[in-house]
């Protein structure tokens, strides 16, 4: 699948929030998105998905069977989760059957019977993955899978995801908290002010470079170098 020369605005007077975007996704791989707070990775996510159209270039070859995960559940709807699955289910023509299977894997097989606005934000992260996993898609968009998740479904979550590619998926991953960066041979992009630029693979030569901050700014610093796409190794002094 291919971006080429892809802009986006959301307003007609806003500035960009994307802008000459040229990409390509392959098959088979998975994609991590990095970047600051605003730079627009969850447009990019949603316009790859194609939740959102370009206002210039194109989007090609997207695959047929688009799964998406939002960074925000909407749990603002009135149904159990097993109504709401069983829903997208039909929307998608898929079996009902694999929803209690996602659900048990996911670890919310015991809350199929409550309603979404009562669930905790970590169990409304989680039906918004099973909804977005279950109709086997072509290409799976997971925009911040990580927040919220308790550790169990956090350590399980990186080969689900190598799973979904390993079967021929594109797979795209908004990460702040870098929790697939320890995924084999994932490529990443970084969303800057409105371009989008490929991080050198793992092959390049990395250089430690060592920055000493004040103890009370050293999480602010690390958060931002993170998601910079650098990798960052803590010590005291
Ligand atoms: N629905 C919307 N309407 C108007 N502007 C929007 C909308 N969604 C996002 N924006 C703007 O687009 C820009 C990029 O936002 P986006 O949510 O894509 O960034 P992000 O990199 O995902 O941020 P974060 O890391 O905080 O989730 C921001 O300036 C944001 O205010």
């Amino acid at each position: 699948m291919r971006l080429e020369g892809v802009a986006f605005r959301y307003h007609r007077r806003d500035p960009w929030v994307l802008r000459d975007v040229t990409l390509t996704l392959l098959p088979g791989r998975v994609t991590e998105v990095t970047g600051r707070n605003g730079a627009g990775k969850s447009t990019l996510l949603r316009v790859i998905a194609g939740l959102r159209g370009p206002h210039k270039g194109i989007v090609k070859d997207r695959p047929r069977r688009v799964g998406y995960a939002p960074e925000r559940f909407p749990v603002d709807q009135p149904f159990t989760v097993r109504g709401y699955l069983g829903h997208m289910a039909a929307i998608r023509r898929v079996p009902a059957d694999p929803v209690g299977a996602w659900a048990e894997r996911l670890g919310f097989g015991h809350l199929l019977d409550v309603r979404l606005p009562e669930l905790s934000k970590g169990s409304a992260q989680k039906v918004g993955l099973a909804q977005a996993l279950m109709d086997d898609p072509g290409l799976l968009i997971l925009d911040e899978p990580f927040a919220g998740l308790d550790a169990a479904t956090r350590a399980a979550l990186p080969a689900l995801i190598s799973e979904f590619a390993a079967e021929g998926a594109i797979v795209v991953v908004s990460d702040h908290q870098r929790c697939i960066e320890a995924l084999p041979g994932i490529d990443r992009l970084r969303v800057d002010n409105g371009t989008v630029t490929s991080i050198p693979s793992e092959k390049t030569d990395w250089t430690v470079l060592e920055v000493e901050v004040p103890e009370d700014e050293a999480d602010t610093v690390e958060t931002k170098l993170r998601a910079d796409g650098y990798r960052v190794r803590r010590r005291k002094r």
